[in-house]
């Protein structure tokens, strides 16, 4: 793919017909971290247009743990998870109430998806959420997504709604990414240092950003700062889908195609959604380690993984979570969905289609990873 010049991405923003907005929760919120419906109902009047256009819209909204932590009496922000958990618990219909008033100006209806990083790798909750985006899309709804919070479980939490916008915009085979922070666009190194430059063109997010420095969030009130969001980025890159990064006082200039911002170019052709989803979403519970021979196969691309060539296994995972695929030496080849349980894979291991069918019955007689849900690294 020839690396295409930034009016060209920019007017490919301008023309997009389905755009996920993400907003973070610095650019919803007054400085005490409290949510601030003026900035709400304004960025709602910037981007309810673009809606109101025939373009499908996805909003990606932070901002429940702003709004809630005032109501429950708290001064400040929570910061031990169960807490920020309680507290979004109690902001999520605050803030979807706002919302759902805020577009009901303009005639807009909301629909709201809550989804777990945890959502995001089972295949049945992967074509649920997608099934669903699509249909409130056809339907002309805006959807609202947010984590859910209250369930999100400590060790695989997105935390930031970056990561989780891209995978989004990659679900919906969105045209477009519009992050939208507290920052006007992506600088050489955290705007506050001296000799901080703006940057307007990012060709090749995956391989060409080594001079750029990012630090986390400094506003005490977002969550992943601009690390999250160059993640972000790639992210949407290599689903073939570019990325305008501004202000949210930006967002309808942004929207526009207009020269605000940073705007990523996409690295790559659309891939599989659900595969580059399998990639990116999936934090590994353990692994299975496979012969000479099954690591050719799967280097070689389009192998399902058969238990004749894996020689051992480690982890606890259960049947659909994300594991690593390793060569005897311990290299990673490839991420996947297990086909089965950990306590299941050593009475498998080594044996053939028939063996496992004849010892173990039918419902052994398949791959411990099966090639649709095997992504090479
Ligand atoms: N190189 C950089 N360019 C721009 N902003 C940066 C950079 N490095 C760090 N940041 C910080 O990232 C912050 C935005 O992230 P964050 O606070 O998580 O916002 P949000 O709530 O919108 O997700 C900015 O306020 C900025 O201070
Ligand atoms: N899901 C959380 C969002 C956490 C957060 O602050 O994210 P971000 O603003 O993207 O850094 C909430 O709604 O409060």
């Amino acid at each position: 793919m020839n690396t295409p010049s930034q009016s060209q991405v920019r007017s490919s923003v301008a023309q997009a017909r389905t755009i996920v907005v993400k907003v973070g929760s610095s650019s919803l919120t007054h400085a005490s971290g409290r949510l601030d419906v003026e900035r709400l109902h304004a960025l709602v009047s910037a981007i309810a247009h673009t809606s109101l256009m025939g373009a499908r819209l996805v909003l990606v909204s932070s901002g429940a743990i702003a709004a809630g932590f005032g109501q429950l009496g708290f001064d400040e922000r929570p910061s031990d998870v169960a807490t920020q958990q309680a507290t979004a618990s109690v902001g999520q219909g605050l803030l979807m109430a706002h919302y759902e008033s805020s577009f009901g100006r303009f005639g807009l209806r909301v629909g709201q998806i809550l989804i777990t990083a945890e959502d995001t790798i089972r295949a049945t909750q992967y074509r649920n959420a997608r099934r669903t985006l699509d249909r409130l899309l056809e339907l002309g709804v805006v959807p609202i997504v947010n984590e859910n919070d209250a369930l999100a479980s400590n060790e695989i939490r997105f935390g930031d709604n970056d990561r989780l916008s891209a995978l989004v915009a990659n679900m919906v085979r969105a045209d477009a990414l519009v992050l939208l922070t507290d920052v006007d666009c992506l600088y050489t190194e955290p705007p506050s240092r001296p000799g901080a430059r703006r940057i307007a063109y990012v060709p090749d997010v995956v391989n060409a950003l080594d001079h750029v420095k990012v630090s986390g969030s400094v506003s005490g009130v977002g969550t992943g700062g601009m690390v999250t969001k160059l993640e972000a980025s790639r992210i949407a890159a290599v689903s073939g889908i570019p990325t305008v990064l501004t202000s949210a006082d930006n967002a309808g200039p942004a929207l526009m195609g207009d020269a605000v911002g940073t705007i990523f170019a996409p690295v790559r052709h659309r891939g599989s959604s659900r595969r580059l989803w399998i990639s990116f979403a999936a934090e590994p519970r353990g692994g299975l380690a496979v012969d000479t021979g099954a690591a050719k196969a799967i280097r070689g691309g389009r192998a399902s993984l058969l238990a004749a060539g894996v020689v051992g296994a480690h982890g606890d995972f259960s049947a659909g979570d994300p594991i690593w695929v390793s060569d005897e030496a311990g290299e990673h080849i490839a991420k996947g969905l297990a086909g089965y349980d950990s306590e299941e894979v050593p009475h498998m291991l080594g044996r053939n289609t028939t063996q496992l069918r004849r010892l173990l019955g039918e419902a052994y007689a398949h791959p411990l990873v099966h090639r649709d849900n095997l992504v090479l690294v």
